[in-house]
């Protein structure tokens, strides 16, 4: 059981409609993340994690119930908690006809940062993500590999404490993943608590320790993923999934 005190995200009892009833509903749904895990949240297509990623972050409102952060809830009009989390969405977030450095400086300035501390953060993160040759120019002409990273860079400005990455390797080359995940990997070990969802199984077994599949609105299970892989009796998160999921397709 875990102490609500290092709760990186608690979810009491969350409800939630599309407007007509349309898309996933979430009835009651119940979740809590450790700070410092590396969590993974897959299920089919549509089966509302996007829809989860954004209830968490803010950007949909749960018509009932709550969802904490680090101990603070979520959809307050107190902009500490924004501070908190970074996001990466599975869309683009940036503008494309700024370079890396102009994002960055419109970025980190919407999170409270300086001059300095911009400039300092700015550089240190186009290294990490080899973008430092393309800082200045228009991110519109970049790779899909490129501008992912570009994606992921904004979404660590500010050094969060908790990261959300809907689908972050999206798209990519080899290259590009390994490297992506490879900083995930090196941030959480700094101590941000990753929350991730992807469709790359064998990738997310290497990240995530602790997962949910959720499935229609609903955690079908969570757990450690060694703990779920021994109890199935499942060699991979792959087969894991097509258990507990099934082989139906999804629209
Ligand atoms: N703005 C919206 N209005 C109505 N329905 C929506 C809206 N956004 C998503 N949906 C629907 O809600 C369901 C869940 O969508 P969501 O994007 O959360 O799923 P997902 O698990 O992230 O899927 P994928 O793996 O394909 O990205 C889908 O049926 C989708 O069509």
């Amino acid at each position: 059981m875990v102490s609500k005190t290092s709760l990186a995200v608690n979810i009491e009892n969350l409800c939630f409609h599309y407007p007509g009833n349309s898309g996933v509903t979430y009835d009651g749904l119940n979740l809590r993340i450790a700070e410092g895990e590396r969590f993974g949240l897959f299920g089919p297509n549509g089966a509302g994690k996007t829809t989860l990623m954004n209830l968490m972050t803010g950007l949909l409102v749960a018509d009932k119930g709550t969802v904490e952060l680090l101990g603070h809830k979520i959809g307050t009009k107190s902009k500490a908690v924004n501070k908190l989390f970074g996001f990466v969405p599975q869309d683009f977030s940036f503008y494309q006809e700024l370079s890396p450095i102009e994002n960055l400086e419109f970025f980190g300035a919407w999170y409270g940062l300086n001059r300095k501390q911009i400039a300092q953060r700015s550089a240190e993160l186009l290294e990490i993500l080899g973008l430092t040759e393309v800082s200045h120019k228009a991110v519109e002409n970049f790779s899909g590999g490129m501008k992912r990273r570009v994606n992921l860079a904004i979404g660590v400005i500010h050094n969060p404490r908790i990261l959300f990455l809907d689908e972050p390797t999206v798209g990519v080359d080899v290259q590009t993943r390994h490297a992506i995940i490879h900083y995930l990997k090196q941030l959480n070990k700094q101590g941000t608590t990753l929350i991730y969802t992807s469709h790359q199984l064998a990738e997310a077994e290497g990240l995530c320790e602790q997962i949910a599949l959720v499935d229609k609105g609903e955690i079908v299970r969570e757990g450690k993923l060694d703990s779920l892989l021994e109890e199935y009796g499942h060699q991979d998160l792959e087969e894991l999934f097509l258990n507990l999921t099934g082989k139906d397709y999804r629209n």
